[in-house]
């Protein structure tokens, strides 16, 4: 194989080609490149059309009402928004927020920036499969206590979390929940109203479409006020200004349509397919899987291999494209903080591979990488 096989679509998937198609129908003269905020020609209320179709679709997937979707750049925009834009909304009210120690820096970092402008958070600690229990939620809250905010699915482990039953619990408290599902979307159902959910974040690239854009569901009723963070044309209702990027919103549109259409076909596949990986590499001894073996997205796995340094480990498999940790933090040489707050020891953190199956991954290429893995673990411990 020339290229390493791809095994890391919990960090981006690759754009569907029905989707790269639709986008480039918004870029040329000859498509519909206008600005759906112009109102005085045909070239806006085209663009205004498509934009608004996606928004319908996005909202589909999620049982939303399109009202309820405001565009953004991505996840991350959309978690800043969610919860930099609710604190100081409702700090009156109060400046207690709950989340966990197990969030990406997405979450962790807004909530950071708050705590320096005198908000309070508390960090939920997962058990030792990566489970936020209902039961903690309902502990920490207080009589101040504004907003949780609690992940669908965590990027690292692929661990799922019980957001109905927290729903229920926030609801009746009268405490708002969001939650970034930017790991869930087209693996798992979603029903925003079933589950209680009031701001939800999303993010296309992780489900076959563009980078660099997202969105964030903010419902209406009962409603949620949030103060904007970027501010300009009041674009979005004036939640979120700038011009609205209408083929990335195209494609998101189009990304969220198919993977509503082939959510069960895709999961029964690539479930089958982490199955295989997973029993083939667990034929080696000293092999752990970390998080829940249930409670899981159908892609993912994190494998723990003793004895084995991690980063020799990535280096020695350059045909395979896997991730440490998590894409964004393995950048530094600390060991995942997902992993540590799992109970973890340092050593069997830095020994820990994701890696995650997707829509376009094949059987021989499952087969190819779980042998290459295999062959790398056994020479370095031969090594050793
Ligand atoms: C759980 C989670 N939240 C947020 C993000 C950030 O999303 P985006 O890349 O769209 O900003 C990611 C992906 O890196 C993620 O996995
Ligand atoms: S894996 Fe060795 S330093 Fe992190």
């Amino acid at each position: 194989m020339n290229t390493p096989v791809y095994l890391d679509n919990s960090a981006t998937t690759p754009v569907d080609p029905r989707v790269a198609e639709k986008m480039m129908a918004c870029l040329t003269q000859d498509g519909n490149f206008g600005n759906p905020a112009s109102r005085s020609h045909l070239y806006g209320w085209r663009a205004e059309e498509a934009v608004e179709e996606a928004r319908l679709q996005v909202a589909n997937l999620i049982k939303a009402d399109c009202r309820e979707i405001v565009w953004t750049s991505g996840a991350t925009e959309a978690n800043n928004l969610a919860l930099k834009g609710v604190a100081h909304a409702y700090r009156q009210k109060g400046r207690h927020i709950i989340t966990s120690m197990i969030e990406h820096k997405a979450v962790l970092d807004p909530c950071k920036q708050l705590e320096k402008d005198g908000f309070e958070v508390t960090y939920l600690q997962p058990d030792c499969h990566g489970v936020i229990s209902p039961n903690q939620v309902k502990e920490a809250l207080r009589d101040d206590t504004i907003l949780v905010s609690l992940m669908h699915g965590n990027n690292e482990l692929g661990v799922l979390t019980d957001i109905a039953a927290i729903g229920d619990i926030t609801r009746a408290h009268g405490v708002f929940l969001h939650v970034d599902a930017a790991q869930t979307t087209g693996k798992v159902e979603i029903d925003v109203n079933a589950m209680n959910v009031d701001l939800m974040s999303l993010t296309a690239h992780k489900t076959y479409g563009p980078k660099g854009v997202g969105a964030l569901y903010v419902r209406r009723a009962p409603k949620v006020k949030l103060d904007a963070q970027i501010h300009g044309g009041g674009h979005e209702r004036g939640m979120r200004s700038g011009t609205l990027a209408t083929h990335q919103i195209v494609g998101m549109g189009e990304a969220f349509s198919l993977a509503g259409q082939e959510m069960v076909k895709d999961c029964t596949r690539i479930s089958a397919l982490r199955e295989r990986l997973w029993s083939s590499l667990s034929e080696l001894p000293g092999v752990h899987l970390n998080g829940d073996a249930q409670q899981r997205v159908a892609g993912v796995i994190n494998v723990g291999f003793a004895n084995v340094d991690g980063e020799v480990l990535l280096m020695s498999l350059s045909d395979v494209a896997v991730s440490s940790g998590s894409a964004c933090t393995s950048a530094s040489l600390e060991p995942s903080y997902v992993l540590r707050a799992i109970g973890l020891s340092n050593e069997l953190a830095h020994s820990s591979l994701r890696l995650s199956v997707g829509r376009f991954t094949t059987e021989e290429e499952v087969d190819f990488a779980a042998q290459t893995i295999k062959n790398a673990i056994n020479q370095l411990r031969s090594m050793g």
